[in-house]
């Protein structure tokens, strides 16, 4: 066994105590071997983690990470605006070097602020997979699937190459790639292609990540075509299931949560994105409380407009609160649950929690800073006071990927400078 001993920190543990204690991990399965008592281990390596605090690596549940090339390209609009005038038009143009560099762009932001995982819909997704591959991250990767605005020759072709995909890279990257079936959401895909899809996937066990009920142009239609609610009607496609889970969840009504709640599917709730799109404040508090697994996610970028984690969780806080007319609302262990446990076992990662036998993902908070000043209660620094920016130290899968703020695996120059070239290419094809 080859050790690496995070040492001299205080530990968040799954039942959300704070105290000193130094991690084991076995590198070579890339696993917690033990919690212990402060300077009791006898490791090959040590990760200094004095005066910080080590928490679970982050889990970013739901993101489009190659959209990190999006930033600050059309802000200030409505979902459907903002899809079909700005985003559309210009992921038409899209080519798999974007991809890669958009998503070593977000991944390197994704570490340089303690998120260790993440689940991603995209297109060229066996370029994200080799990033994914390279970076050291753990990801659930899903070609994402439309109809709208395809034939039916390219949309068959399309869902074929979610599946294909799903099927052919599950695994990969010594196991930190797993994969899912992305259909993108209840309306931009035509019920014949779930009737014909979701049992495919259905029958291979792949799991299933959807767009629903973001907004209310998003369960009208469907009311008025089915004369059922959205996830009544996704239930009836079987796609309501233990393995699924769904982003956004912010126009559910009580029958619907049930629902949710039977079927054991989580929700990955985006409030930025929520906020920004001004698609509504989703019930967090009432989807918690009825027993609906939630995870939380970041969007895209251009939705966002980054990928940290911790800003989201204070956004998951502070509109939780509005949404039920109530402080009490998604309080800081709530925002810290879905950051990390809830979103891990949303995605299907045995992440988001230190304690022997999980996999080593976690971050050291640097907590000698004036922000982090005094120490009345570090949950409560973690959701309402910390910034990605105070990461001192990331590990995924017992592998250092950032140390000191350096990264490990990526040359941040060389992913800044790529994916700024990038970026003003495409939007320079898009233009033309
Ligand atoms: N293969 C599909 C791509 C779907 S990927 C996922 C899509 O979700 C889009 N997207 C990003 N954020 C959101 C959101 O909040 N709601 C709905 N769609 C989004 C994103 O821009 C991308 O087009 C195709 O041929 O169009
Ligand atoms: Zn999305």
């Amino acid at each position: 066994m080859d050790t690496l001993a995070v040492t001299g920190g205080e530990v968040l543990r799954p039942d959300h105590s704070i105290d000193p204690a130094d991690v084991l991990i076995d590198t070579v399965t890339g696993t917690i071997d033990a919690v212990v008592e402060p300077g009791e281990v006898d490791a090959d390596r040590e990760l200094d983690a004095s005066g910080g605090l080590v928490v679970p690596g982050l889990v970013n549940a739901h993101t489009h990470v190659a959209m990190t090339l999006f930033r600050g390209s059309a802000d200030d609009k409505q979902l459907d605006d903002w899809l079909q005038e700005d985003i559309w038009p210009v992921e038409a143009e899209l080519q798999a070097g974007d991809v890669r560099a958009g998503a070593a762009l977000g991944i390197a932001e994704m570490i340089r602020s303690g998120t260790t995982a993440f689940a991603d819909m995209y297109f060229f997704m066996p370029e994200v997979a080799a990033v994914v591959e390279e970076a050291g991250v753990r990801a659930r990767l899903g070609h994402g699937a439309i109809t709208v605005g395809k034939d039916d020759e390219a949309a068959h072709e399309d869902f074929r190459a979610g599946l294909e995909f799903a099927r052919e890279y599950d695994g990969t990257a010594d196991g930190r790639v797993r994969t899912m079936f992305t259909p993108h959401s209840l309306t931009t895909v035509d019920e014949s292609f779930y009737r014909e899809y979701v049992p495919k996937a259905r029958e291979d066990d792949i799991p299933i990540h959807f767009h629903a009920n973001e907004t209310e142009n998003e369960v009208d239609p469907l009311v008025e075509e089915y004369d059922q609610r959205p996830l009544e009607y996704a239930d009836d496609l079987g796609l309501l299931a233990e393995n699924s889970f769904l982003a956004h969840g912010v126009h559910v009504d009580d029958r619907e949560i049930e629902l949710l709640a039977e079927r054991e599917t989580a929700v990955i709730h985006n409030p930025a994105s929520n906020m920004k799109l001004a698609s509504g404040m989703a019930p967090v508090q009432k989807l918690l409380d009825a027993g609906v697994p939630v995870g939380l996610g970041t969007d895209g970028a251009a939705s966002n407009n980054d990928l940290d984690m911790f800003d989201e969780m204070r956004d998951a806080a502070m509109i939780g609160k509005l949404a039920a007319g109530d402080a009490r609302a998604v309080d800081a262990p709530a925002a810290v649950e879905m950051a990390t446990a809830g979103s891990a076992a949303a995605v299907g990662f045995d992440s988001g929690r230190i304690e022997a036998g999980a996999n080593a993902d976690l971050a050291v908070i640097d907590l000698d800073k004036p922000h982090l000043t005094p120490r009345h209660d570090l949950l409560s620094h973690l959701v309402y006071a910390v910034k990605g920016s105070d990461v001192r130290h990331t590990v995924c899968d017992g592998t250092v990927l950032m140390a000191d703020r350096e990264l490990q695996t990526l040359d941040l120059e060389e992913v800044i400078d790529d994916a700024r070239e990038r970026a003003e290419a495409l939007f320079d094809r898009a233009q033309a």
